[in-house]
C-alpha cells in the first residue's frame, strides 16, 4: 500500500518533537508500510535537503534511545520532502494537489499540526481543490476548539468537506499502550466484567499528574488552563473507557457509540455542584524532586496576576444502572509531586469480616505512566492457625517487561492507525462536542466567580481541599491510602 503523509506545520514543535520521532520509531521497527512519502509544509522556503538537515539536527533533542544512527537517518531521510505553502492562501493548494496526484498514492494522510485557527481554511481549501476523495484522511490535532461553539464550528467545516470516517481526531492518551490494554482487560477477560459495577466497586479515581510546569508554553497555557487542556479530553476519554458498556464489536463506531453514552450519562453540573464538587488550583514556588522551581505566575509569558488553573480535581457520577451512586474522581495538575498517570478501581469492603486483623478493600491500579502495567491489591494470610494475620499483597504486571519488544508509543500507534485507516483510537465529533457540553457549566461558573482559585506548593499533590473532596465520601486518594 503506498501512502503520502503530509504534515501541515511541518517545521513546528509538535512535528519535530513528537511526530517525526514517532514516525522514525515506526520506520526503525519495520512497521511503516513500504512506499511512503512524508511531506512537510510550512511558509519558509527550503529544499528537501535543508528540511532533512533541520530534522536531523532536531533529533539531537530527542531521548537518546530514540535517536537514529547516521545510517538509519540516511534511509529515513529519503522519505522526507518539503513544500512551501501559506495555508491561508487559497492559491497555494493547487500545487500540493499536483504533487500528490503526480504519484497518486493509495492513501493520503493530511495531518493538521498547526494552530486550530487554520483548520477551517485548510479544510475548505483541500475541498476546493478536490483533496477530499475517499483515499484522503485528515488528522486533527488537539486542541479542537476552545469551547462547545468553537468545536462545533470546526466540526461543521470538517464535515462539509470530509466524511466522519475520513476525520481522525487525535487524543494522544488513547494511543498509550495501557489505554489500549484497558479494552483488552475489560473485554478479553471474563474475570472482571461481573465485578465491574456498583455492587462491587466503591469508587474510581483517575489521576493525570505531571511534575513539569508550563515551561515555555505560558502564553498558550494561560488561555487554556487544566480543565480544557487535560480534563475535557484525556481524563474524560479515560473515564469513558472505564465506564462504557461492552461494545457489540471492535468496530470504531460500536466503541464510540458506547463512549458517547457514558458522556451523555455524566451528571450535569449546576452552579451549586460546581462550587461543591470541582476544585481548581494554581502552583506556587516549591520543590520538585529536590529542585527549587518557580510558581506559575513567575513562568515565562504568563500574564501578571493570572487566575489560570494549573490543577483541577472533581467528583462526578455516571447516571445509569451500572454506576449509580459510584463516585468518579478526576484529578490533573502541573508541578505535582510526581509524573504519575493512573486509574484506581477501589473495590468495596468484604461484607462480613471473619479475621481478627483488619482487611483492606481490593484495588486494581491501571498504570499509564511512567510505568505501564497493572497492579491487583489483595489480602493474604501471613501465618496459619486460628489467628491468621492478614497482610496486603500485590500482583504486579509490568507490560514493558512482559512484551519488551512490542510496546509502541502513543503517536507511533496513532500515526500507523491513521495510515491504515483504523479509527478505533480516534475521537468522533459527537463525543468531543458532548465532552465540551459537560465541562461548559464549569467554565461558565468560573467565569462568573473568580474567587475560587486555591494555591498549592509545587511538588505537592495539589490544594489540601482536594483531599476533602474525596474524604467527604469516606475515601482517600491513592497516595493517602
Ligand atoms: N508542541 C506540542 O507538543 C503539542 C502541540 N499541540 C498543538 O499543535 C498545534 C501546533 O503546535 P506547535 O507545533 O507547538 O506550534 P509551532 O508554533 O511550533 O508550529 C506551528 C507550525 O505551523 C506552521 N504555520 C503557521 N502558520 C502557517 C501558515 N499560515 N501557513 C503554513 N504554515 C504555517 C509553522 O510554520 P511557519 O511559521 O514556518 O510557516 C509551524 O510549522 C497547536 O495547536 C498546539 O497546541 C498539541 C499537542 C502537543
Ligand atoms: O495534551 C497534553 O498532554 C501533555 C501530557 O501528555 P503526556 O503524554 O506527557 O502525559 C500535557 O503536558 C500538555 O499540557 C497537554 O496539552
Amino acid at each position: 500500500m503506498s501512502f503520502d503523509l503530509v504534515f501541515f506545520g511541518g517545521t513546528g514543535d509538535l512535528t519535530w518533537r513528537k511526530l517525526m520521532p514517532a514516525l522514525f520509531q515506526a520506520f526503525r521497527h519495520g512497521k511503516l508500510p513500504e512506499g511512503g512519502r512524508i511531506l512537510a509544509v510550512a511558509r519558509d522556503d527550503r529544499s528537501d535537503e535543508a528540511y532533512r538537515q533541520f530534522i536531523h539536527d532536531r533529533f539531537a533533542e530527542v531521548e537518546s534511545s530514540k535517536r537514529p544512527s547516521d545510517e538509519e537517518f540516511a534511509r529515513f531521510a529519503a522519505l522526507l520532502h518539503y513544500r512551501r505553502m501559506d495555508l491561508s492562501h487559497p492559491q497555494d493548494y493547487a500545487g500540493l494537489k499536483q504533487w500528490l496526484d503526480a504519484r497518486g498514492a493509495d492513501t493520503a494522510v493530511l495531518y493538521l499540526a498547526t494552530s486550530p485557527y487554520l483548520f477551517p481554511v485548510i479544510c475548505e481549501q483541500l475541498g476546493a481543490v478536490g483533496l477530499n476523495g475517499p483515499q484522503v484522511r485528515v488528522v486533527l490535532e488537539k486542541p479542537l476548539g476552545h469551547d462547545l461553539a468553537s468545536a462545533q464550528e470546526i466540526n461543521r467545516v470538517v464535515r462539509s468537506v470530509f466524511s466522519e470516517r475520513q476525520a481522525f481526531r487525535i487524543d494522544h492518551y488513547l494511543g498509550k499502550p495501557s489505554v489500549q490494554n484497558l479494552m483488552a482487560l475489560r473485554f478479553a477477560n471474563a474475570l472482571f466484567e461481573p465485578l465491574w459495577r456498583r455492587e462491587s466497586i466503591a469508587n474510581i479515581q483517575i489521576t493525570l499528574a505531571e511534575s513539569i510546569g508550563v515551561g515555555t508554553r505560558g502564553d498558550f497555557y494561560d488561555k487554556t488552563g487544566a480543565l480544557r487542556d487535560m480534563v475535557q479530553n484525556h481524563a474524560l476519554q479515560l473515564l469513558t473507557m472505564i465506564a462504557m458498556e461492552p461494545p457489540s464489536t471492535n468496530d470504531a463506531d460500536a466503541i464510540r457509540d458506547e463512549k458517547l453514552k457514558v458522556l451523555r450519562s455524566l451528571r450535569p453540573f449546576t452552579p451549586e455542584s460546581v462550587a461543591r464538587d470541582v476544585l481548581r488550583g494554581q502552583y506556587k514556588a516549591g520543590n520538585v524532586a529536590g529542585q527549587a522551581v518557580p510558581g506559575y505566575l513567575d513562568e515565562v509569558k504568563v500574564p501578571p496576576g493570572s487566575l489560570c488553573e494549573t490543577f483541577v480535581a472533581l467528583r462526578t457520577e455516571v447516571q445509569n444502572w451500572r454506576w449509580a451512586g459510584v463516585p468518579f474522581y478526576l484529578r490533573t495538575g502541573k508541578r505535582l509531586a510526581a509524573r504519575d498517570a493512573q486509574i484506581v478501581i477501589n473495590f468495596r469492603e468484604v461484607p462480613h469480616p471473619i479475621f481478627p486483623s483488619a482487611s483492606l478493600p481490593n484495588k486494581l491500579v491501571i498504570k499509564l505512566q511512567p510505568e505501564d502495567g497493572l497492579e491487583l491489591h489483595l489480602m493474604a494470610a501471613k501465618g496459619s492457625g486460628p489467628s491468621e494475620q492478614l497482610s496486603p499483597v500485590k500482583l504486579d504486571l509490568d507490560f514493558d517487561r512482559a512484551f519488551p519488544s512490542e510496546r509502541v508509543g502513543a503517536y507511533e500507534r496513532l500515526l500507523l492507525d491513521a495510515i491504515a485507516g483504523r479509527l478505533n483510537l480516534f475521537v468522533r465529533s459527537d463525543e468531543q462536542e458532548q465532552a465540551w457540553r459537560w465541562v461548559e457549566p464549569i467554565l461558565d461558573a468560573w467565569a462568573r466567580d473568580a474567587t475560587g482559585l486555591r494555591t498549592y506548593a509545587a511538588g505537592s499533590w495539589g490544594p489540601a481541599a482536594a483531599s476533602a473532596l474525596v474524604a467527604r465520601d469516606g475515601f482517600a486518594w491513592a497516595e493517602e491510602q
